[in-house]
């Protein structure tokens, strides 16, 4: 029962797809997601954004709702008050739900500068009609279908248009990159830093790109452990962007991970926490990500070391990894209400947009309803797959690209640090993998820190230059922080 739902519910999502008047229907991957990260068109982004969600999540909210009670029952069957406990007691942290909050307090001022800073960008491009710069930003305009990475709109937010530029999309599509191109040249990445090589089923066997043949894929990018110490796979409906590239290493980054415990009992075989998991690809991506390691691979060609081109590069970034952390903290805050009984079915969708208010300061377009079911309309909540994790990996990953620079003995601004080719990081690195899940994450956190917490210092270090160049320039402009005018409704 419980499995047959869950199955339903995946594959449902999977199978939406939004349909033009003319017959042309759109699945997510790529057409949708491509609209939402290249159109600049307000009603275009509007039928992409309105479309998923009557077809992907308006459907799922009945199994939703038998869903939630069905993981109770098991949670509680186990010994737990109902099934956000169960997933929160896997951090085994007392602590953990203050941790996060204290995190997500000191962190808030630099997302709401970024928000600032963002919406001007978008009053410039879309007018007072649609932008009011007291309120909340429409969702549908960040480029990306749930406005949890914002780095698609980088050419409204680009700081010094005619400094270094930072996308390498258009190299790699000019130099006809594919799908195995980029997994070789993370797996290059990973081997110069003395990590383990993919073996040779992971090529046989892995699934990097969408199927022409028709077959209905989970298109959602996810990376396998077959326990069995030989199979391990990827699946991933990978499109020639620098965007995909750092999922690329993000997936990767999992396998790794599956290698270097692979010797462990099955029990120990996971990450230290899920957030480790999360983390450890993405670590290697800030070191790619740098213009001059997307140089060496060939792929910036004019690359200067000056202010503007500094702001430039740390902006790109700050509109993926500083954009994503209300939206990392809010999706299990709203399921971890659900499963504890503080939001009741008949308030899904209005506490939904209550948390996408309070966190991200974004409004819907157009008006919701219950009938509506929006948290469906994103992968993790139809394939139960917790999302604190993500919110935890943000962090982490700056603490240990911090700890790794110095194991590599970087000179300079962090946010400067490409690992590549250090073998001492990478000792660092495999020694905590090999762990598993057989030590307490604390004791995992002091082998690569030098210390057990959470900590948001590293990443407000790594984005230290960005933190004053916007203090300034929404000053500038006379921007306020936050959103007021909660109740405003774009027109
Ligand atoms: C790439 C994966 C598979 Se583990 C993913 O779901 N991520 C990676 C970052 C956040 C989250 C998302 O896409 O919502
Ligand atoms: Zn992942």
């Amino acid at each position: 029962m419980y499995n047959t739902l869950l199955s339903n519910m995946e594959t449902k999502y999977s199978v939406a797809e939004v349909c033009r008047d003319n017959g042309t229907c759109h699945p997510l991957d790529p057409d949708l997601q491509k609209i939402m990260a290249e159109s600049r068109d307000y009603d275009e982004l509007l039928f992409a954004w309105k479309g998923w969600r009557d077809s992907a999540g308006k459907v799922l909210r009945q199994d939703y709702k038998r869903y939630v009670e069905l993981a109770n029952k098991a949670a509680t069957l186990n010994g737990h008050s109902d099934n956000g406990a169960f997933w929160r007691s896997l951090y085994e942290t007392p602590t953990f739900e203050e941790d996060l909050e204290t995190l997500w307090k000191e962190l808030e001022p630099l997302y709401q500068n970024v928000h600032a800073y963002v919406r001007r960008a978008l009053y410039k491009k879309y007018g007072s009609k649609h932008i009011n710069l007291k309120g909340p930003i429409p969702a549908h305009l960040l480029g990306n279908m749930w406005a949890q990475t914002w780095s698609g709109i980088m050419d409204l937010a680009m700081p010094y248009p005619h400094a270094t530029q930072v996308d390498a999309t258009p190299a790699m599509v000019a130099q006809g990159w594919n799908a195995t191109r980029m997994f070789q040249e993370s797996d290059r990445f990973f081997t110069s830093l003395g990590l383990l090589p993919m073996p040779k089923e992971f090529w046989e066997k892995s699934m990097l790109e969408k199927p022409s043949d028709g077959r209905q894929v989970v298109c959602h990018a996810s990376a396998w452990d077959f326990y069995n110490r030989k199979d391990f796979r990827i699946k991933q409906c990978t499109v020639v962007t620098m965007d995909d590239l750092i999922t690329v290493h993000h997936e990767m980054g999992h396998v790794q991970y599956f290698l270097q415990y692979k010797d462990q009992p099955v029990s120990f075989r996971d990450g230290a926490n899920p957030g480790f998991h999360e983390a450890i690809g993405d670590v290697l991506a800030l070191s790619v990500s740098t213009p001059k390691h997307l140089q060496s691979i060939g792929l910036l060609d004019k690359v200067e070391t000056n202010h503007e081109s500094d702001i430039n590069f740390l902006m790109s970034m700050a509109l993926d990894k500083i954009a994503f952390l209300p939206f990392g903290y809010l999706m299990d805050q709203w399921r971890w209400k659900v499963f504890d009984g503080r939001i009741p079915s008949t308030e899904y969708n209005k506490e939904w947009w209550n948390l996408r208010m309070k966190y991200q300061g974004l409004c819907p377009p157009v008006t919701r309803t219950e009938d509506d079911f929006d948290p469906g309309a994103k992968f993790h909540i139809p394939a139960n797959v917790p999302y604190v994790r993500y919110f935890v990996s943000f962090i982490i990953q700056f603490q240990f690209h911090k700890a790794l620079c110095d194991a590599a003995k970087h000179v300079g601004p962090l946010h400067t640090c490409d690992i590549y080719k250090s073998k001492e990081a990478g000792k660092l690195m495999g020694d905590v993998m090999k762990l598993g899940f057989s030590k307490p994450w604390p004791e995992a956190m002091t082998m690569i820190t030098g210390q057990p917490k959470m900590s948001a210092q590293p990443l407000m270090q790594y984005f230290q230059p960005l933190i004053q160049w916007l203090e300034a320039e929404n000053n500038k402009n006379k921007d306020i922080r936050g959103w007021p005018d909660y109740d405003w409704k774009p027109s």
